[in-house]
């Protein structure tokens, strides 16, 4: 247990410092032999940032003064979130911290917030239940926005952006429907429930490779809530679809999954693309791919228009935190209008592809309103006359999809070229 604290310690202090979690994570994952090892290093790397704040405050209340050793706080960090949420016994947790603490004052000082911690719990859970920034583990900047742009809703975002999020997988319609997969998931004792017309989610993940079918493309991991683009874009046998931001293809696919079109799938970095090739390989369907800048069509595009066109752009990721528990500490306030900057650039790039009676669906897995709402309203300001906004289905969750405990949060808008 000793190594797994110093190694997620360590991942801690790398990711807080800037470096990005997917890459540093899986190097430390290979550092342990044992399946179970690398199973309570991830799992304390990310309940830890989704829980930061806490934490924080925690370890704020414990101390007498403000740490001079960095690594120690993120060691001490570890342990609490090791004692307050999962089920290790408390002894070894505190043994192992105590001893990798290192020498002199630093084993004291871990063995005295650890056990204080112990004895404390009931007052320092008040503690942070009466802060924001600890209540909910975000940053107050972040905080303000929803309770502004969510007044009734911010609430329940929060407790939800806190929840572990749910493993759902879409079912291939090619392959056959939610029905007779869920009985294939109970007769392979995988307990699951449908959660979206072509959703289901598992009450618990599992390695892909043990869901009956996966390697025959019979089905995907997606959330039910991105689930939603594919069904909003509507594609029509025959068109010809721009998928704009494509990689890792999870919406291309389901795009391909529903209809027989002739579909582009670009993305600007040429690594995710490969990684659309190889989803598409998997699900066994084609489309042409491209690697290009959304915002430079002149560089990539044939000049035939495209009738239907997803733009799935880069945002803030607001909505996907709790998948991405990293972010939350990362951002900056300002980093919010630089999207919605770059999004607005990428829309009016893209709409001219459009043929005229073609429709873009606008997509972020945002939550907050300059990259979502306002973002669209500047759109239609700027093409007066040549832009409407089309009406969501009424089986569309209550006109949004904020995070809950189904589905991550996510915004999509429908524009059609008059
Ligand atoms: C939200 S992700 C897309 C997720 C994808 N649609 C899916 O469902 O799997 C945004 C993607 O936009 C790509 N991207 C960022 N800037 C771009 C640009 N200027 N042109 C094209 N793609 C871009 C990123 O590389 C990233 O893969």
């Amino acid at each position: 247990m000793r190594n797994v604290q110093k190694l997620a310690a360590g991942v801690l202090e790398a990711v807080l410092g800037g470096a990005a979690l997917h890459q540093v994570l899986p190097q430390r994952l290979q550092q342990l032999d044992a399946a179970s090892a690398r199973g309570a290093l991830q799992d304390i790397v990310y309940g830890s940032l989704r829980q930061l704040g806490r934490l924080d405050a925690w370890l704020a209340a414990l101390l007498e003064r403000p740490l001079t050793d960095p690594q120690l706080g993120w060691l001490l960090r570890v342990a609490l979130y090791q004692l307050a949420y999962t089920r290790a016994p408390a002894h070894a947790i505190v043994h192992n911290a105590v001893a990798a603490a290192g020498p002199g004052w630093r084993r004291g000082l871990a063995n005295a917030v650890l056990r204080n911690f112990q004895r404390r719990r009931a007052e320092l859970e008040r503690l942070a239940d009466a802060t924001p920034s600890a209540r909910w583990s975000h940053p107050d900047w972040w905080i303000r926005k929803l309770q502004v742009q969510h007044p009734g809703r911010w609430e329940a975002i929060l407790d939800a952006s806190l929840l572990h999020p749910p493993f759902t997988l879409r079912v291939n319609a090619r392959h056959g429907d939610v029905a007779t997969y869920l009985r294939r998931l109970d007769e392979a004792g995988l307990a699951a429930r449908q959660t979206g017309p072509d959703a289901v989610t598992l009450d618990k993940a599992v390695p892909v490779h043990q869901l009956p079918g996966f390697d025959a493309g019979e089905v995907s991991v997606q959330d039910a809530g991105a689930q939603w683009a594919a069904r909003l874009l509507d594609a029509r046998p025959g068109e010809r679809i721009l998928d704009a931001c494509a990689a890792p293809g999870g919406k291309t696919g389901h795009l391909l999954e529903r209809a027989e079109v002739d579909l582009t799938a670009l993305d600007v970095d040429a690594a995710r693309l490969a990684r659309v090739r190889e989803n598409l390989d998997r699900l066994r369907l084609r489309a042409t791919l491209l690697e290009g800048d959304a915002a430079h069509p002149e560089r990539w595009w044939d000049g035939r228009p495209f009738d239907r066109i997803l733009a799935d752009v880069p945002c803030s990721a607001s909505g996907v935190a709790r998948r991405n528990p990293d972010i939350k500490w990362l951002r900056r306030p300002d980093d919010v209008a630089q999207f919605a900057a770059q999004q607005a650039v990428m829309l009016d790039a893209l709409w001219r592809l459009l043929v005229p009676g073609g429709t873009l669906l606008y997509a972020t897995c945002s939550i907050f309103d300059e990259e979502n709402d306002a973002q669209v309203r500047a759109f239609l300001a700027r093409h007066p006359g040549e832009a409407e906004r089309g009406t969501l289905p009424e089986s569309f969750p209550d006109g949004s999809l904020l995070p809950d405990a189904e589905h991550d949060g996510f915004f999509y808008a429908l524009l059609r070229k008059t």
